[in-house]
């Protein structure tokens, strides 16, 4: 992530005090990531990750941190909330709500094989199974509705052939979100951003998935699609890869067994999951904001990924 708030370990001296966690030894900013501001956080009792949220509230915030704390308390590899003497998960630090999480070990596997997708596709299935119960709710704050009011901010900045591509491609999303296949899919809690880097792997060993901020209420093929377009991928051409396609959805299904809906909208569903990120990138591109250090994603890798999957009929889903 970028490090848009800068913090140094004096800044949270007194801040920490209220975490059973000791005393502070070391604060050091993370460059990885765009939307919040990450800290590796050392103290007298172990290695935490601290998190600044730059847009997410204080209202919003609770969904995922206790979101984690009860997938955490069923299996499901994800960093564990600290609370502090208070109970509360989310605390003012700056003037802007911050948490602790356990630090998972390992690292992002970038180079992913199919043993790896196929680690990732049955964690997946085990998480929606495991979320079925979790009683609050939010939706996907980057869904449909966050697509038709992004589209118009950044219609402008593309040329003619992009901008005919955003506005067909929303239009047919927006029938299919209408349409009675969509309704009838099966849905809960998802992470909707399950990037190789929001996983970590310790060798073939999968260690847990993060970063859970973009996670909200959403049909679970959207996860699996969001997924399988980023673990499944040839980065240069946008294509899918069979043998890892294969790996992650038999993977998931061996937990979680598909339906014949699911199948019928699998390939609405690999766009709407390139179209979520096209928009999400074009709008960081031409609506940046301040950092200290700053890696903006390439919106091309998914205007690309996006035509290929229209293109391309989609891989069974089983
Ligand atoms: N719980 C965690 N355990 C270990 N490393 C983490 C954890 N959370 C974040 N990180 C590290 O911080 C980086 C940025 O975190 P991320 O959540 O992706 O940021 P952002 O939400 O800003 O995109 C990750 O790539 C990872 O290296
Ligand atoms: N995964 C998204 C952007 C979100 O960044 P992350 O570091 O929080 O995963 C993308 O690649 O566009």
């Amino acid at each position: 992530m970028a490090v848009f708030t800068a913090l140094h370990l004096d800044d949270i001296g007194q801040w920490i005090t209220q975490f059973p966690l000791g005393k502070p030894l070391a604060l050091k900013g993370i460059a990885s990531g765009i939307e919040n501001s990450n800290f590796f956080l050392s103290t007298e009792r172990g290695e935490y990750v601290l998190t600044i949220f730059e847009n997410l509230s204080f209202e919003q915030l609770p969904f995922y941190l206790q979101l984690m704390r009860h997938l955490a308390d069923r299996g499901v590899l994800v960093p564990a909330p600290i609370a502090n003497a208070d109970g509360e998960l989310v605390t003012a630090l700056q003037g802007k709500p911050a948490a602790i999480v356990s630090k998972l070990d390992g690292s992002s596997q970038m180079a992913p094989q199919a043993v790896h997708c196929a680690a990732v596709g049955a964690m997946l299935a085990k998480m929606h199974l495991a979320a079925q119960d979790f009683p609050l709710q939010q939706p996907n704050l980057r869904g449909l509705d966050w697509w038709n009011t992004t589209t118009p901010l950044v219609l402008h900045h593309l040329d003619d052939a992009r901008a005919h591509l955003l506005r067909a491609e929303i239009h047919f999303q927006d029938a299919f979100a209408a349409c009675d296949t969509y309704k009838a899919i099966p849905r809960g809690p998802v992470h909707a951003d399950l990037f190789r880097n929001n996983v970590m792997f310790d060798g073939e060993q999968l260690t847990g998935f993060f970063d859970f901020y973009f996670a909200g209420c959403d049909t679970w093929l959207f996860d699996v699609a969001v997924t399988v377009n980023d673990w499944c991928v040839d980065l240069d051409t946008g294509v899918l890869d069979t043998a890892r396609v294969r790996a992650l959805l038999d993977a998931y299904q061996a937990v979680r067994p598909f339906t014949q809906e699911e199948q019928t909208a699998w390939q609405a569903m690999l766009r709407a999951a390139a179209l979520r990120f096209w928009l999400s990138r074009l709008y960081d591109y031409y609506q940046p904001r301040e950092a200290e250090m700053l890696t903006p994603h390439d919106p091309a890798h998914f205007e690309r990924i996006l035509r290929e999957r229209i293109a391309t009929p989609a891989p069974e889903l089983f």
